[in-house]
């Protein structure tokens, strides 16, 4: 059968919505039925579980019953937010023919595609962070990549040749949305992803690609951009435009260029270490407690969102560093001042994306207005500040008079939501429009006049003129009255008490209201349409002045962060090393209660590793992290916790911190532990910082010592890496002896009272003690089972008495159990003397002797 034969079993609409849903076949299609939007079949199915709603049926077509799901126009804003989340797209089909004079069914047309990564409505977006469509793409000599925040126009390209590189960076951008070609190899890269859609092959090809970006950006080539033989780069962004212009239908002006990622500009940060410093999500996959969670203070949305982007990419240009060093110095005297001022500024980067897919709502104009309104202000507040690098910011911040000004007129103080009834541009604007608004609005004195002429003319005096939707304007007579309406007096409604008349006049003034109404609103509606011709030549420089504005509000927030939480301006050196003096935690120190302990670190190229020692909970990963975390700060140019600081070249920072399975793709813990080991062992160099924390412990004692020995070696004699090893394996403090360039430190503890302190204080040499079965003792561990192990652990000792190096401790073990009694003790202890007779006394002593 073909086609068209089993689309006739159909119904009429059945059969145009399965036209539809043909030319949208991998995605959800509302389907709009009066004040409903409407899912059926699969999509139904899908949708009723995804939004949990009811799935129903709606008739039968084809003789099989229809299922279908359905949702309220008036919320769909709602449930579309919820699938986007989902990673799912939405195409909304609307009807469009006039009932009146349709035949059948309605005309419908899918009138725009919501898809997670295309997204530029307020309400489907997260204001404090960015929202990323990717495209993969894999050639044997590697991945390309292209991102677009479509909601700020920005629109990156990358390459990579491994795997590693390029899930580090699928990491950091973690787009909502990810195209990727239907033979794509490497599907472990993204399988765990929302928003995967799968794309043919010729949407990426070469070619086509350079067209489309050419096109976009009104170039010939692609050359001034540097990105001319960045091929599978090209290929992904080729495939990502043709996608956004597909979904959006509609032009992108504020796409202006494509900037390659050049690796060697930033410290690199794998995905394991992205995700182990928690820096905008915490290991639960929250943001409670993250870096970004204690640093952003920010004042407008768009400056969070910097302060993320920049806190995932520490950048390597000492220049720039400088700068942002410098200005927020200066800034630590002016934040103060400034940023009540930027809190009043509305996410114009977003609104200005609308703005430029000409979506932008009246409320866009409006809060565009306001923030513009205090430009002139924040000018005046940055007008006494003497770095250069502020003063240039300021400059491309600009206070847009002359927008501004237009804003003021043409907009009235607080729009309706849509343009739709009307009612956005200001009076005053337009003269045309007054007048045609004037006719409108001057019903109420026209119609007061008539209807004291006809009471007093005709002397009814209950005669009243009203109006409602169904009969237009009427004079309304009550019934005990009407027997005096004269011969004109046509009528039109009888109620149960009066009687409601037409006459030619009221008619005739009915029609020019009407149509005056109707006129007002179209002119007003071309007028609306002419402001986003009127700002969009000036969309280069709102976009400049838009980042700028987040930029400053980013050095104002480190600036004050600074000074709020005592942080110290890090020196850049050019000299390897790194040197912290009392450095702590940012979030640990927020979260503890009592003081935190801050401690320094020595790193040179003559003491590269230090072999951390020290008991369970002693605050080894902590001080691990606390450096790791000083060094991100400095390189993105922010102040760090610190009493001073001195930090050389980064190139990447590995960290080998805690230990999860991926059981999503099927690797244990352990396997986990050492791909990432092996990541380190390939790709770090004399310029990386390596964190690895207790390496080797998924496995056996022998396998694990053995794994970790090897890797200091190989770390502290071949890569000579900054490296920081935190282990419990006490054979590797011997390594200092053999290695040059290898320390111990450790942390210690105390036993007091039946518990331990932890002292939090780094110290040279090894720990002398582990601790360990004590904190599981203070973890709860029943009493029994410690006493198991303290003994287990006395065999274990023995056994290793012959080796001279072995640290195994049991000194541990006597303050957390009570010493042992005995049952000889125990029934001694039952025994009172001056109580029992001889023959007792003896019988007893029997007792004493059998148990022993
Ligand atoms: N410098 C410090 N000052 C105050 N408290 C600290 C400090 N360092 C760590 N702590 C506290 O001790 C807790 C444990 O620290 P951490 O996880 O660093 O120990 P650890 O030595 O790595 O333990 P384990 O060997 O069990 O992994 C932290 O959660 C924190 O509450």
């Amino acid at each position: 059968m073909t086609e068209n034969q089993t689309l006739s079993h159909h119904t009429p609409m059945m059969q145009q919505y399965l036209k539809l849903k043909a030319e949208n076949p991998d995605i959800l299609l509302f389907y709009r039925m009066g004040d409903f939007y409407e899912l059926f079949y699969d999509d139904a199915k899908k949708a009723s579980q995804l939004l949990d709603i009811s799935l129903t049926k709606r008739g039968a077509s084809a003789g099989e019953p229809i299922p279908m799901a359905g949702v309220p126009y008036h919320a769909v804003e709602g449930y579309l937010a919820k699938l986007i989340s989902l990673g799912e797209s939405v195409a909304i089909c609307e009807q469009i023919g006039d009932p009146a004079t349709s035949k059948g069914p309605l005309e419908r047309k899918v009138v725009r595609i919501v898809t997670p990564g295309t997204v530029s409505d307020e309400r489907l977006l997260e204001d404090r962070k960015d929202n990323l469509l990717a495209a993969i793409w894999q050639e044997p000599s590697g991945y390309g990549y292209a991102t677009l925040d479509i909601s700020s126009g920005r629109f990156h390209v990358f390459e990579c040749d491994n795997k590693e590189t390029m899930q580090a960076e699928l990491q950091r951008t973690s787009p909502v949305e990810i195209l990727y070609p239907e033979d794509f190899k490497s599907m472990a890269l993204i399988e765990n992803r929302h928003g995967l859609r799968r794309r043919p092959l010729w949407e990426f090809d070469l070619n086509t690609a350079k067209q489309q970006l050419n096109m976009q950006f009104g170039t010939k080539d692609l050359i001034g951009f540097g990105v001319e033989q960045s091929i599978k780069a090209l290929k992904a962004a080729g495939c990502l435009l043709q996608y956004v212009k597909d979904t959006q239908k509609t032009s992108l002006p504020h796409i202006r260029s494509i900037i390659k990622e050049c690796h060697d500009k930033f410290i690199i940060l794998d995905a394991a270490t992205r995700r182990n410093l928690e820096i905008t999500e915490n290991l639960s996959g929250t943001t409670e407690n993250t870096v970004a969670s204690i640093l952003d203070r920010t004042q407008t949305a768009m400056g969070s969102r910097m302060l993320k982007r920049w806190l995932h990419a520490p950048i390597r240009d000492l220049m720039m560093l400088n700068q942002r060093q410098t200005s927020i110095c200066e800034l630590q005297n002016h934040y103060h001042d400034i940023q009540p001022l930027l809190k009043q500024i509305g996410d114009i980067e977003r609104i200005l994306a609308r703005l430029a897919l000409r979506s932008a709502r009246p409320r866009d104009f409006a809060r565009l207005r306001d923030s513009y309104n205090i430009l002139p202000v924040l000018q005046q507040s940055l007008k006494h500040i003497e770095n250069p690098y502020l003063i240039a910011l300021a400059s491309h911040i600009n206070s847009f008079d002359d927008i501004a000004a237009l804003l003021n007129e043409s907009i009235i103080e607080a729009p309706p939501v849509l343009i739709r009834d009307g009612g956005v541009i200001a009076p005053g604007y337009n003269a045309e429009l007054d007048e045609l608004r004037a006719l409108s609005a001057g019903a109420t004195s026209y119609l007061d006049q008539l209807e004291i002429r006809e009471r007093q003319t005709l002397g009814i005096d209950t005669l009243k003129i009203g109006f409602n939707a169904v009969h237009g304007y009427y004079i309304q007579i009550s019934r005990g009255q009407s027997h005096l309406a004269p011969i004109h007096y046509t009528r039109r409604q009888t109620l149960k008490n009066a009687e409601r008349y037409i006459i030619p006049e009221l008619k005739e003034y009915e029609d020019k209201v009407l149509t005056s109404k109707g006129k007002a609103l179209a002119l007003e509606k071309s007028l609306y349409d002419e402001l986003f011709d009127r700002l969009l030549p000036h969309l280069d420089s709102m976009l400049k002045s838009a980042e700028s504005l987040a930029e400053l509000d980013v050095l104002a927030t480190l600036a004050e962060r600074s000074e709020t939480l005592n942080y110290c301006c890090p020196k850049l050196i050019a000299e390897k090393g790194i040197h912290i003096e009392n450095g702590r935690h940012l979030v640990v120190e927020n979260v503890l209660s009592e003081p935190f302990i801050a401690n320094s670190l020595n790193l040179s190229p003559q003491r590269r590793m230090l072999i951390i020692t020290g008991p369970n909970m002693g605050g080894k990963s902590t001080y691990m992290r606390q450096t790791a975390l000083i060094v991100l700060l400095a390189y993105m140019g922010s102040f760090v916790p610190a009493t001073q600081a001195s930090i050389g070249p980064i190139d990447r920072i590995f960290t080998r911190i805690g230990a999860s399975d991926d059981l999503a793709s099927g690797r244990s813990t352990f396997m986990v532990e050492m791909t990432e080991t092996a990541n380190i062992m390939h790709n770090a160099t004399e310029h990386s910082l390596v964190l690895m924390d207790e390496i080797g412990r998924g496995t056996s004692t022998y396998d694990g010592l053995s794994l970790a020995w090897a890797c200091v070696e190989s770390l502290a004699n071949q890569t000579k890496a900054m490296t920081l090893f935190a282990t419990h394996y006490f054979e590797l403090t011997q390594l200092p002896e053999s290695i040059a360039g290898v320390h111990n430190v450790h942390f210690d503890a105390i036993e007091h009272d039946n518990t331990i302190a932890f002292m939090h204080t780094v110290a040279d040499g090894a720990a002398s003690k582990s601790f360990g079965i004590a904190v599981a003792g203070l973890a709860g561990v029943p009493n029994s089972i410690l006493k198991r192990a303290k003994q287990k652990l006395k065999e274990l000792e023995a056994l290793s008495k012959n080796s001279s190096h072995s640290h195994v401790d049991s000194s541990q073990l006597n303050f957390i159990t009570e010493p042992e009694v005995s049952e000889v003790e125990m029934a001694l202890r039952t025994i009172d003397p001056d109580s029992l007779t001889p023959k007792q006394a003896l019988e007893a002593l029997y007792k004493l002797k059998n148990l022993l």
